[in-house]
C-alpha cells in the first residue's frame, strides 16, 4: 500500500536539504510494514522517518515495534504514538531505518555525527536488514572527509585520546588531528555517559583495519566506522525524487537471468 502523505506534511518554504530528507524517509517508510520489529536511528533524516512513521500509525494503523537508538528519538517516537520497546523485548529486528554522515560505494559508513553511533551500531547490526536514508550531500567516493566520531569512557580519557593519536600512525589516513566533542563548554556526553573523539582525517584509506585497530584500545568503547552492515541507501533529492541503491541481491533478476543454480549452489557450500 502507497502511504498518501498530506500536502501540509513537508511544510511549504521547506529548505532544499530538509525537502530531500523528506524525500528519503517517505520512500524509506514504504519498506516498513506491520508485525514488523523496527529499529528507528537518530538525527534530523531520522527524525522525518519518526514522523512519517507515526502518521502510517495513526492515518493506515500500522502497527510496528520499534528500538529507538537514543533518547531524543524515543521521546519523538512515543509522541508521534509508535509502540517503543527496547532490544532486550524484542531481541532481533526485521529493520533498522537511520541517517549517516558519509556512505561510500561500497556502503560503508560514517556515523555518529549525533554522538548515538554506538546504539545505532548495536542496534543496526541486530537487525536483518540496515537502510540509509540520506540527502545527496552524504554520498562520497572515500570515507573521511567527515570527521570519525570515536566512543571512549570517560576514566582516564586524556590517556585513550593519546593511544587513539598513536594508534593512528600505523593506518592508512590523510590527516592525523583529533578533538574532543564538546556542548558549549562542556565536554559532549553520549546517552551511554561516555565522550567522544572526533577524528579528521580528510580521507580513510582503508575502513575495516582502521575500525579494528581503533576497537581494540582500552577505554574505546565504538567508533563510527560501518563497514559491511548497511544493506540499502535511499537518497532523497531538493526535488522530491528519490533514488535506492540496494547491496541485497533481488532473487529474481538473478534467477531472470539464469543465475538460480549459482545462487543455490553458492548456499549448499
Ligand atoms: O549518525 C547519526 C547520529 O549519531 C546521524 O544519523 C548522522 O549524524 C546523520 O544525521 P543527520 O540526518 O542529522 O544529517
Amino acid at each position: 500500500m502507497t502511504t498518501f502523505f498530506p500536502a501540509d506534511f513537508a511544510p511549504a518554504g521547506l529548505s532544499p536539504v530538509e525537502m530531500a530528507k523528506f524525500a528519503s524517509a517517505r520512500r524509506a517508510s514504504a519498506f516498513v510494514e506491520s508485525g514488523m520489529r523496527v529499529g528507528l536511528g537518530t538525527g534530523s533524516t531520522a527524525a522525518w522517518l519518526v514522523k512519517c512513521l507515526g502518521h502510517m500509525v495513526r492515518a493506515e494503523g500500522l502497527q510496528i515495534r520499534a528500538v529507538p537508538t537514543s533518547e531524543r528519538t524515543a521521546q519523538q517516537a512515543r509522541a508521534e504514538g509508535i509502540e517503543v520497546v527496547s532490544l532486550q523485548d524484542v531481541g532481533w529486528l526485521d529493520l533498522t531505518i537511520d541517517g549517516a554522515d558519509e556512505f561510500d560505494p561500497a556502503l560503508n559508513l560514517i556515523k555518529g555525527g549525533g554522538g548515538a553511533h554506538l546504539r545505532e551500531k548495536i542496534v543496526a547490526t541486530a537487525s536483518d536488514r540496515m537502510i540509509v536514508i540520506t540527502d545527496p550531500s552524504k554520498q562520497v567516493a572515500t570515507l573521511g572527509m567527515f570527521p570519525l566520531p570515536v566512543e571512549i569512557v570517560p576514566f582516564g580519557w586524556q590517556a585513550t585520546r593519546q593511544l587513539i593519536e598513536e594508534s593512528l600512525l600505523g593506518v592508512d589516513v590523510g590527516a592525523r588531528k583529533s578533538t574532543l566533542r564538546m556542548n558549549g563548554t562542556q565536554p559532549f556526553t553520549t546517552d551511554e555517559g561516555n565522550l567522544i573523539i572526533d577524528l579528521h582525517l580528510g580521507r580513510i584509506g582503508n575502513a575495516r583495519q582502521l575500525s579494528l585497530v581503533l576497537n581494540q584500545i582500552a577505554g574505546v568503547v565504538e567508533n563510527g566506522l560501518f563497514v559491511d552492515i548497511c544493506d540499502t541507501v535511499v537518497i532523497g533529492h531538493p526535488d522530491g525524487r528519490d533514488e535506492v541503491i540496494d547491496l541485497i541481491p533481488d532473487l529474481e533478476s538473478l534467477v531472470d537471468a539464469g543465475g538460480e543454480d549459482n545462487i543455490f549452489k553458492d548456499i549448499a557450500d
